[in-house]
């Protein structure tokens, strides 16, 4: 009897579910008729549910090679860019397309979320932020948020000079007796780096983590618990995003103790920071010959809200935001450049033309904000390292109404297309910046002169686009120009120590390089 019940169960699962599928698809080419929208081209399934995505997604990720199968199957009907799928037991729109682009992001912005999956699979690191939510309590926090990104504080640079300073200290004990350095991975000290400084901008304490790498001991510890924490904790949310819909039942082994940490070291600087507050002191109470930055984001966010939860959470979300996306973007402008000496010779001499060499150059009067940006060729190697090598692949929207995107119906793909309500779609940012039809014959190469003359469109969004662009843009771009600075200033050469024949890709929450950056330095001014 019990048999009998489970199996008219499954039946009846399996019936209800078809004909809801059926029903589903039937009222949706109804509205796609009366709209005037055009069939979407259906990407093929061998296995039943689009299960066979699994294996090919889990397959390229295990082999370092995602963006390729990204470029494979996404580009596999080009010129039409636009597609739909059944993965994972859902539909599912993909697009390359720079006209749908613009849509989702910003022409057609109050249609689509972030959806649930993402808030799902970040929920208990990431909380409530600036980086997870959608509609009110987003537009809360961009509006709260904003102002501490203009102005002097991005321009403040004293303490990414002290934290460079850092780094440079660590090279040269790794050099051997000639004039070269032996080889050493520069991927991981860029991200200490980038830890270091977003730390003490966002809560006017730096985690310290490079001093893991000079060796005091005491101090050594306390960084190591945070950076190991840090890292931990993204990568589990990251390997939750791969389960989609199941995301809020996949626990990583350590996942929840690194978040724990995390979370304990922040409130710990948030509560001392309101008892301040409080009392009217300064968050940032050093002596001012000791001060690195005349600015401390939390300081600042405090003025607007002194709930610690909401601290913790904004903080945090905007640490995860900047911190790995500016230190994989310097590890693949360097990687690129010690691929190809004759750009890192150009940019080197415009550098110490602009910049003086690194005795001459008083970082306070010759770095300015300005220079920088002024300073065309340099921002080409930027522009060209975040084409090749955005940070975030592939994003999601989720359509919250039903609504059309401008492209990708018919045969030709130049149809109006329908998108109902609930439908992800997603957008590959790495095959988009390396479709030859928009980028040239050369779209593979890194050629910063392409950027000559070039005007940014929607065929280029590193940093997204629309209402949620990126925050942080100017403070990033800001940041990767001086470090790279410094180190072209230091060095006079860098030789590539990997021989891997095509870069190979770690994702953790950014792209960043599976083989680390190897290289020798050779020091200009011994
Ligand atoms: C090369 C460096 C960076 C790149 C390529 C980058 C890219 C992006 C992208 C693509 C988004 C949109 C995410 C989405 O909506 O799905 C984003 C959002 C954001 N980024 Fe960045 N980012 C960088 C550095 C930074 C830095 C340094 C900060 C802060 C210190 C920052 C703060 C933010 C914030 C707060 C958001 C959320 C904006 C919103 O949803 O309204 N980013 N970034």
């Amino acid at each position: 009897m019990i048999v009998l019940s489970i199996f008219a169960f499954v039946v009846f699962v399996v019936i209800y579910y078809n004909v809801s599928y059926y029903l589903d698809l039937y009222r949706n080419a109804q509205k796609a008729k009366a709209l005037g929208c055009k069939p979407m081209h259906r990407v093929a399934n061998r296995l039943p549910f689009g299960l066979d995505q699994i294996n090919i997604e889990k397959s390229a990720f295990d082999k370092h090679k995602y963006p390729y199968m990204l470029e494979e199957t996404w580009a596999e009907r080009a010129p039409v860019t636009t597609s739909e799928m059944f993965a994972l037991g859902a539909w599912q729109t993909r697009t390359v397309d720079p006209v749908n682009i613009q849509a989702i992001l910003a022409g057609q912005f109050a249609d689509f979320d972030l959806g649930k999956f993402r808030q799902q699979a970040t929920a208990p690191f990431l909380g409530q932020g600036i980086f997870t939510q959608d509609g009110a309590a987003w537009k809360h926090s961009r509006e709260m948020l904003r102002p501490q990104f203009s102005g002097a504080q991005v321009r403040d640079l004293t303490s990414v000079e002290f934290h460079v300073q850092r780094l440079l200290d660590v090279l040269p004990r790794m050099s051997s007796v000639d004039d070269w350095s032996k080889e050493i991975d520069l991927q991981p000290l860029l991200f200490a780096l980038s830890l270091d400084t977003s730390t003490e901008f966002l809560l006017g304490k730096s985690a310290d983590s490079q001093l893991e790498n000079v060796q005091t001991e005491k101090e050594v510890v306390k960084a190591k618990g945070f950076a190991t924490a840090i890292d931990e904790a993204t990568k589990g949310t990251s390997a939750r995003f791969m389960y989609g819909p199941f995301s809020p039942y996949v626990f990583p082994k350590g996942w929840m103790s690194a978040v724990n940490i995390v979370h304990s070291t922040i409130d710990g600087i948030v509560s001392e920071a309101l008892v301040k507050a409080q009392n009217k002191m300064l968050l940032d109470d050093r002596k001012p010959e000791e001060k690195r930055s005349r600015y401390v984001f939390l300081e600042e966010l405090i003025k607007d809200t002194q709930d610690p939860i909401e601290l913790r959470f904004q903080i945090l979300n905007i640490l995860i935001a900047g911190r790995d996306t500016t230190a994989s973007s310097v590890s693949w402008a360097i990687f690129e450049l010690v691929r190809q000496p004759q750009i890192y010779q150009r940019l080197r001499k415009i550098i110490l033309h602009e910049f003086g060499t690194y005795s001459q150059c008083k970082p306070e009067r010759d770095i300015t904000f300005a220079k920088m940006k002024a300073c065309s060729y340099l921002q080409y190697v930027i522009n060209e390292t975040l084409r090749l090598y955005p940070p975030l692949l592939v994003n999601t929207r989720v359509a919250n109404k039903d609504t059309t995107l401008p492209r990708g119906g018919g045969l030709d793909g130049s149809g109006k297309v329908f998108i109902p309500k609930g439908r992800p779609v997603m957008y590959a940012v790495w095959v988009l910046h390396r479709n030859e039809a928009l980028w040239g014959k050369d779209a593979q190469q890194f050629r910063p002169e392409r950027w000559d003359g070039r005007k940014m469109g929607w065929d280029y969004v590193p940093f997204n686009g629309g209402p949620r662009i990126c925050l942080g843009q100017q403070f990033a771009m800001t940041e990767m120009s001086y470090i790279l600075i410094r180190l072209l200033q230091r060095f006079d050469k860098m030789e590539n120590m990997d021989t891997s024949p095509i870069p190979l890709h770690n994702l953790g929450t950014t792209n960043c390089s599976a083989n680390g950056v190897k290289v020798k330095l050779h020091e200009a001014e011994k």
